[in-house]
């Protein structure tokens, strides 16, 4: 049976070594909850660090963690102090934590750490290989793990690959400036499904694809190498019935089962009849905006004077990554920042800011989320915030008014909120006043909608919806219909090939032999393709011919001192071993001075963009342009075209970023049916990357042996992933 295996960085277990004995205990984060169903209830297992280092455990203690784990189907990555300096403390939170959360200014570029990183990405890779089958599914979670999908799909093809990241995706203009980016892109790529928060991070990991490594997008699907990969949003819910339930029996509490900050909080609301507490809780991270919503709280007092002595701040905040000097910054500041607000403004019997620097227990978060009339959440930036849908769930009366970050992924959701930008404080002092004089009816409209949604989209919800999305995305390649030409069908076509008596081969230039260069004069045939196309061309009994869409000239010029079978312009000339060139079409070319203009207009308004003057046609490539204005340009110029050419017999031909005007009689079909004429062949074999291809797909007769290069809709029977993978196969026509 197929199984599913969960990977992130910790697994969902504490696991302490107390007295020199183990202690491990479940950990109730939300995530845990969420893949509940498919870790242990599911034929699933857990791979991730166990929080101790290999230098803290002996051979009898690293036995013993591994029975205890594998006991709760986990299974641990191995990982030296070093690591953990390097991989989690360096990469992962001194550069993508800070580039991610668009704080440039804090973003490190170690190549040592990367090193590390890279390292600690193929530990967990080790595990998995050691744990994984053809046919199961992987799931794996966030920033620390992003080069993980490739090296699982490059040992394990036939595997499912997910991966969700927990924090944002900046804006190709941050992300750009990273210097492995293209190797981060391809890690993540490995994946099938690609899962965000929200809708805005989706589109910034697409642009990126797009623009840095030419990637063609379709919608939400990435057309990469021979695989499809699917990106969407799945914003992260929580575990709705835990907190409702606990406010829920949090009401009937009597007096002595109220805890002491329970009770504490219970004095100060019951202080005087105006008397409000304003709820923070986060980590303590400079992500979370805490000295802004200090400073804005300070300016609300002396905006607004009459909430002294009625309104209180309490602020949670928790220790985090201490270890990191911005994280120890961030702490001083904030110790500074309440005191002198607090200094400010107490009264003998008032003080404005209760601040907490430690984690609470469960209950004690229960205590302050139904305590508080109001939450404020104001992060700068947060891929989500669970938080701020907690403080929503525990509000059983439908009472209490929610200020949310506009920043925060979790606003995308949580319209009913009070939605605020953290760095405009006239607007947060304000926002801070209606929510405290909002009325009781208004409250309960907000809430109710934001309950109903939280239920709804739970985190248990929110697994289920990606792993049914990571199912689906193994019926993409369905709905294509050339198969993988994979080793048995390669061994049919090869042993055909050697049975033949006369044998044909068509091959694409560009794209097909060779890959694709930003000037298409660097395109040349390289040495190894000249003694490829050698060898070929002397089997015995084999016509082997270069359909391109390629000008004379060019493959006059690269193959001047060769005597190779040439189909150019798309199929205007032809030119056989030995012989002279052939117009295989009589084409009038007065159209071209009306087209030209044209295309020029466009060159100048679409930087990167060029036209490729041929004899016979007019090219414009934007390769090198900005991929989404050409997007716009390519649909602008068709619809001019379009127009254009209606009663002049030609025709626009999408290629691979190129967009070619021609004579409509002229294609790859004609010009190679009309070969086929010359012999009686009994194996013929086609194979190309382009739209222009499928009219030989098309034309050619029903047992040919059609490729396609990369896994695009098309025509042929077959595909094969890329350049080298065509050179490969090539390779086995020649050996007899
Ligand atoms: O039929 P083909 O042999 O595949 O030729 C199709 C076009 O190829 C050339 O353009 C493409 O390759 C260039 C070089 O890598 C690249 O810069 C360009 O973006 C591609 O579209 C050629 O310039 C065109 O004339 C051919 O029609
Ligand atoms: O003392 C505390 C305070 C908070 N939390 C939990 O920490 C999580 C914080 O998640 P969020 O998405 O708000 O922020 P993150 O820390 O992931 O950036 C929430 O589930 C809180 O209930 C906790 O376990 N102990
Ligand atoms: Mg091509």
């Amino acid at each position: 049976m197929n199984k599913t295996i969960i990977v992130s960085n910790r697994l969902p277990l504490q696991v302490k070594i107390e007295n020199n004995a183990l202690n491990i205990k479940p950990s109730v984060g939300g995530l845990a909850t969420g893949l509940k169903s498919v870790h242990e209830e599911g034929n699933g297992i857990w791979i991730g660090w166990s929080g101790l280092t290999e230098e803290e455990l002996d051979k009898d203690l690293s036995n013993q963690v591994n029975k205890e784990v594998t006991k709760a189907k986990c299974a641990t990555v191995p990982l030296t102090q070093d690591d953990v300096d390097n991989f989690y403390f360096g990469f992962s939170n001194k550069t993508l934590w800070p580039l991610f959360h668009y704080f440039m200014e804090y973003t490190e570029f170690d190549n040592d750490q990367w090193e590390a990183y890279k390292t600690v990405n193929q530990k967990f890779a080790d595990v998995i290989l050691e744990n994984i089958e053809d046919g199961d599914t992987v799931w794996v979670h966030d920033y620390q793990l992003l080069l993980l999908p490739k090296l699982i799909k490059d040992k394990k093809p036939n595997t499912t690959i997910g991966f969700f990241l927990h924090i944002p995706y900046p804006s190709y203009e941050i992300f750009r400036t990273f210097p492995w980016r293209e190797e981060l892109l391809h890690g993540m790529l490995g994946a099938d499904l690609l899962g965000f928060h929200t809708y805005d991070y989706e589109r910034h990991f697409l642009s990126s694809v797009k623009r840095i490594l030419r990637l063609d997008v379709q919608f939400n699907e990435i057309s990469y190498l021979d695989r499809v990969v699917k990106v969407d949003s799945f914003p992260m819910g929580i575990d709705y019935n835990k907190f409702h339930n606990a406010a829920l029996s949090h009401l009937n509490q009597s007096n002595t089962e109220k805890s002491e900050l329970q009770k504490r909080l219970d004095d100060h609301i019951q202080a005087g009849p105006d008397t409000k507490l304003i709820l923070s809780i986060d980590r303590m991270d400079y992500t979370k905006g805490i000295p802004n919503r200090i400073r804005a709280f300070e300016y609300f007092l002396n905006k607004y004077p009459q909430f002294k002595e009625k309104v209180r701040l309490v602020m949670l905040a928790v220790p985090s990554r201490s270890d990191v000097p911005q994280y120890q910054k961030l702490k001083r500041e904030t110790d500074e920042l309440v005191g002198r607000v607090n200094g400010e403004f107490s009264t003998v019997s008032w003080t404005p800011i209760w601040y907490f620097y430690r984690s609470m227990p469960f209950d004690n978060l229960i205590d302050l989320y139904t305590s508080s009339q109001i939450a404020l959440i104001t992060p700068v930036r947060d891929g989500m915030n669970l938080v701020a849908k907690e403080y929503i769930a525990t509000r059983v009366n439908q009472d209490g008014v929610l200020i949310l970050s506009e920043m925060a992924g979790a606003s995308k959701e949580m319209n009913e909120a009070l939605l605020i930008n953290p760095n405009n404080f006239e607007q947060l002092a304000d926002t801070l006043k209606h929510a405290i004089e909002m009325p009781a009816e208004e409250q309960s409209k907000r809430i109710k909608i934001l309950q109903k949604r939280l239920q709804r989209y739970s985190v248990e919800k929110w697994a289920e919806e990606f792993m049914k999305s990571l199912n689906d995305t193994k019926k993409i390649g369905k709905t294509i219909v050339a198969k993988k030409l994979d080793e048995d069908h390669q061994a049919t076509m090869i042993s055909d090939f050697k049975q033949a008596k006369r044998k044909l081969l068509f091959l694409d230039y560009d794209g097909t032999l060779v890959g694709f260069k930003d000037n298409p004069q660097d395109a040349k045939p390289d040495d190894k393709l000249i003694q490829l196309l050698d060898q070929l061309n002397q089997t015995e009994n084999t016509d082997v011919v270069i359909v391109s869409g390629r000008d004379r000239e060019t493959f006059e010029d690269w193959f001047a001192d060769k005597s190779y079978n040439l189909i150019t312009d798309h199929g205007v000339w032809l030119k056989a071993k030995n012989d002279d060139w052939q117009m295989l079409e009589i084409l009038k070319t007065n159209w071209m001075d009306n087209i030209q203009p044209i295309l020029q207009t466009f060159v100048d308004r679409t930087p990167g963009t060029f036209i490729e003057q041929k004899k016979y046609s007019l090219a414009w490539h934007y390769r090198k342009a900005d991929p989404e204005l050409a997007q716009i340009r390519t649909i602008e110029l068709n619809t001019v075209l379009t127009h254009l050419i209606a009663n002049n017999d030609l025709s626009v031909l999408k290629g691979n970023k190129v967009i070619e005007i021609k004579s409509s009689s002229v294609n790859k079909g004609r010009a190679t049916s009309r070969w086929l004429t010359k012999a009686n062949y009994d194996f013929v074999f086609a194979i190309g990357d382009d739209w222009t291809d499928e009219f030989m797909f098309e034309d050619l007769p029903e047992n040919t042996y059609s490729v396609k290069v990369g896994f695009k809709k098309t025509k042929a029977k077959y595909y094969v992933k890329d350049t080298e993978k065509v050179r490969d196969l090539l390779a086995n026509f020649t050996q007899q």
